[in-house]
């Protein structure tokens, strides 16, 4: 079966340590860890990962603790209201023992998006939609490859409609900005980034319908929060959040009237987009539509939407020369007197700018939990150890800190915008994790690496060179921008 491994890391990256010791070479270890006693182990852990540690603590005590990157330990939802989730975790802390969750023969990726815990099937009419199944099931194979066409085909509508919506967005933040002495831009960035993954990846325009086109981004956002807030720390007065939002799982009607109205919008509207999902990929109309919705919402808009903050505000908040360099960058591949447009090509030959955009999403990569069942016992190696997993073991990576790993990194903590260009700065693709696999792998149907995989990193780099092409500077944070100077 193909998997998305990265070769192990080698020492060329870095004068650190070997890390090229094949497993054979390194010592066989008790793993680390304990659940502690049945339902107070994991509440405690519970209490420490919502409000005590937080997550990035929880994880880094416990590597201090146990001396290892790979360990034994629970992580929420748990007790009391949530008695069919089985909290036990192997957590994979490191490049190398992340690595692991990326090979199909060891791991099984059914129903553990989120961890043990899935949300109910109403929230997607009932079907399991395709990041729930495992590449051994037969419709992962149908679902992945109707997401890849979805985004092959719509490839030149992605670029015109990326480009007209952010026309909109700046537009919205000036006229902010000339009435107020900051724009905050998380809901015109949201708008903004429904409007053209509906046109590109629905292929239907907002404006057919005036309630989507007002709305529809707010009711995507109803409906992620209501799945994932059992998971998820938000980090407002405890212990109400600890009782209220994360005791019991929130049950579908909450949202119901809102997935009906993007059930019916894309119902109504998706015609092609529709025929494509049930005549060449074999899926049922109800499958094609729920897929859509859940690849759009979740998958695209989810992501988007945290990824997007995380880079503007970088580069907003700099001052450090990098918006000069990025803004000649971009201006001498296709500014004025170029000869060159913006598209996916230009932003391709901008190294800058793709350097850190991928550096963007080491040190903030925005889905930070990844999650995989051992198919079988294995042995599961760190960069000093190894392990003995047992079949059904869940592992959970947590990315922040594995895309911190000193032993591939250099100055891991640090933001180096130019950490990717070059020979070594490429071979470091290799352990840039944020989509599920490798960032040099690709995404197929027999593994489970993110289906936009290189399509996320364009845009990020078109929006950065759209930026440049519009601004000399801006200043501003990861939710609100202070003023733009226009291009001169
Ligand atoms: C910044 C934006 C995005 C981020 C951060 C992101 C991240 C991810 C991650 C981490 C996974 C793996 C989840 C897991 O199994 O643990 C994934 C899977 C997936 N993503 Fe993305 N994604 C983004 C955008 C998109 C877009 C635009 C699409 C549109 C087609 C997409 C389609 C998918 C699909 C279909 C899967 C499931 C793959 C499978 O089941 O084999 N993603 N994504």
């Amino acid at each position: 079966m193909a998997s998305a491994s990265p070769p192990p890391p080698s020492t060329s990256l870095t004068s650190q340590k070997p890390l090229s010791s094949p497993p054979s070479q390194l010592p066989l270890r008790k793993m680390p860890g304990s659940y502690g006693l049945p339902l107070l182990g994991p509440l405690a852990d519970r209490l420490d990962y919502f409000w005590f540690q937080g997550p990035e603590k929880f994880f880094k005590t416990r590597i201090e603790k146990y001396k290892s990157t790979v360990f034994r330990t629970n992580i929420p939802p748990a007790f009391p209201f949530f008695g069919d989730v089985n909290p036990n975790i192997v957590a994979v802390l490191d490049v190398k023992s992340f690595s692991h969750l990326f090979d199909m023969d060891l791991v099984d990726k059914r129903d553990v998006l989120i961890g043990d815990f899935r949300p109910s099937l109403e929230f997607y009419g009932g079907a399991r939609v395709g990041v729930y199944l495992d590449t051994t099931e037969p419709k992962h194979a149908k679902v992945k490859g109707f997401s890849m066409e979805l985004l092959k085909r719509s490839s030149e509508v992605w670029r015109r409609e990326l480009l007209s919506n952010l026309d909109n967005f700046w537009g919205t933040v000036e006229s902010d900005l000339s009435k107020n002495d900051a724009a905050s831009y998380i809901v015109p960035l949201q708008r903004c980034i429904f409007n053209f993954l509906s046109a590109s990846l629905a292929g239907v325009n907002t404006s057919v319908s005036p309630d989507i086109a007002e709305n529809g981004w707010q009711m995507i956002d109803r409906w992620l929060a209501v799945q994932i807030v059992p998971t998820t720390k938000i980090g407002i007065l405890q212990p109400l959040e600890e009782i209220f939002l994360h005791t019991w799982p929130y049950p579908f009607f909450l949202v119901a009237g809102d997935y009906k109205k993007l059930y019916n919008f894309v119902n109504d509207n998706a015609g092609e987009i529709l025929q494509l999902g049930e005549e060449k990929y074999g899926l049922t109309r109800e499958e094609t539509i729920h897929n859509l919705l859940f690849i759009l919402g979740f998958n695209a808009y989810g992501g988007f939407s945290v990824f997007l903050p995380s880079l503007i505000g970088r580069i907003a908040g700099d001052d450090s020369g990098l918006q000069e360099r990025l803004r000649s960058e971009v201006r001498r591949v296709c500014g004025p007197g170029s000869g060159s447009g913006l598209n996916f090509r230009t932003v391709n030959e901008m190294e800058l700018v793709k350097s850190v955009v991928y550096e963007t999403l080491r040190i903030s990569p925005p889905v930070a939990l990844q999650f995989a069942r051992a198919r079988k016992d294995f042995k599961i190696s760190s960069h000093d150890a190894v392990f003995e997993v047992k079949k059904d073991e869940l592992l959970c990576g947590y990315q922040p800190l594995v895309m911190r790993d000193a032993n591939v990194f250099d100055d891991p903590e640090e933001f180096k915008p130019d950490r990717y260009i070059g020979q070594t700065g490429s071979e470091l693709l290799n352990y840039l994790f944020w989509s599920n696999g490798p960032q040099t792998g690709t995404p197929s149907e027999s593994n489970k690496q993110c289906a936009a995989k290189d399509i996320v990193t364009l845009t990020a780099c078109l929006i950065i060179a759209d930026l440049f092409l519009r601004y000399d500077n801006i200043t501003g944070s990861a939710g609100s921008i202070t003023a733009v100077v226009k291009a001169k």
